[in-house]
């Protein structure tokens, strides 16, 4: 669990101590038999600046989450505090002068289809009463910043979906939140497009300081934009760090089946029962990490020892600009040298060695 979990239950504390708090939130839909308990017993906090991360399956709680946050459910019990403000015992009338605080994108776009993009993205300034030309001027200002100053007049149904979530994006940047929740915002884009929406969602965080919430189910949309992550699963919170730490070191099978979707870098036993019977060499996958071993540290331990090691396996990837990943290895040569390479590996990073393989030779 982090160490930044909230632990005093003070709304004075609450400012200082994160920009979302939730502290023992529990919310269920219905009474009696058909009650069902959407979250449960959740204790989190955001910190002003940050792109925090809700991956779950569905039916975790992530859209209650969302939801609790912004108003639009009450808590069963507990408290959800939003930048000093405790949400969860508020009016209509205050939820209503907390919203434009909270920006919000949705997987479908929820985009008005008979107006124009700039009507769209100048909506919730019109609900905020602003007059027509700080309404005129925040909209171009808006469509500039997310490349979108030659579709002012389109619809949406002239758009892609890349284009109609740089729409929905700047609609829900028009009030200046402090807070962007963005719930599944990429599930509905092909790969390319999902990168550059996190791409833009990036920049808002890194030049308009804006805090994000991103609810997903993909770990790949974690590894490209969050700082830190929570893992949920039946309404809790089961694991929450950093993101680099989680794939270095998860804890919980949640995470680590998520870590896996991500991560393609480790042989399955029926590729590493292949690789036994093509290589003949002692088969080995060593971890690559910043803090412990690059490749050419690798590399040069296995020359030290005069071992050849040949690449058979692997992948190494980046997390928020971190290498990550793994090498596969066939090695050759005495089997001592062999022994003493990965006993000088063992000294600076993980090592496991593939001995119970049924190679069939
Ligand atoms: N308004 C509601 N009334 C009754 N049950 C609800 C309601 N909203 C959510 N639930 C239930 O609460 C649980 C959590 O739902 P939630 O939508 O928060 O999960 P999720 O992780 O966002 O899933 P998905 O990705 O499918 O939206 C589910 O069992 C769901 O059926």
């Amino acid at each position: 669990m982090s160490t930044t979990s909230a632990t005093s239950t003070t709304p004075s504390s609450a400012a200082s101590s994160g920009i979302i708090r939730l502290d023992g939130v529990h919310k269920t839909f219905g009474r009696g038999a058909g009650a069902v308990t959407a979250v449960e017993d959740l204790t989190l906090t955001v910190q002003p600046g940050e792109i925090f991360g809700v991956i779950g399956y569905s039916g975790a709680g992530k859209s209650t989450l969302v939801r609790l946050v912004n108003g639009l459910e009450t808590v069963t019990s507990g408290t959800v505090e939003v930048d000093g403000r405790t949400v969860s015992a508020m009016s209509e009338r205050q939820l209503r002068a907390l919203r434009p605080d909270i920006g919000m994108i949705f997987q479908q776009f929820n985009l008005f289809t008979a107006k124009s993009v700039s009507e769209n993205i100048a909506y919730p300034l019109r609900v905020a009463g602003w007059d027509k030309t700080r309404r005129e001027e925040r909209v171009t200002e808006l469509l500039r910043f997310v490349g979108l100053e030659d579709k002012a007049r389109a619809r949406p149904a002239e758009l892609s979906g890349g284009q109609k979530q740089r729409v929905g994006i700047a609609r829900a940047l028009a009030s200046r939140p402090k807070i962007l929740l963005a719930d599944e915002c990429t599930s509905a884009l092909d790969p390319e497009t999902t990168r550059d929406v996190l791409g833009l969602l990036r920049r808002v965080n890194a030049e308009l300081g804006v805090t994000i919430v991103v609810i997903t189910h993909e770990m790949d949309v974690v590894k490209y934009l969050c700082d830190r992550v929570a893992v949920m699963e039946g309404g809790r919170v089961v694991e929450l760090g950093p993101v680099y730490d989680m794939f270095a070191h998860p804890r919980e099978e949640a995470t680590r089946r998520f870590v896996g979707t991500s991560l393609r870098d480790r042989p399955s036993p029926e590729v590493l029962a292949r690789l036994a019977a093509t290589h003949p060499g002692t088969l080995v996958t060593v971890a690559i990490q910043e803090d412990t071993g690059s490749s050419a540290r690798i590399m040069r331990t296995f020359a030290e020892h005069h071992v050849d090691g040949a690449i058979v396996y692997g992948g190494i990837t980046e997390i928020r600009e971190r290498p990550f990943g793994s090498l596969t290895l066939s090695l050759s040569g005495e089997e001592h040298a062999v022994r003493r390479s990965l006993a000088a590996l063992r000294t600076f990073t993980s090592v496991q060695e593939h001995t119970d393989l049924e190679v069939g030779r």
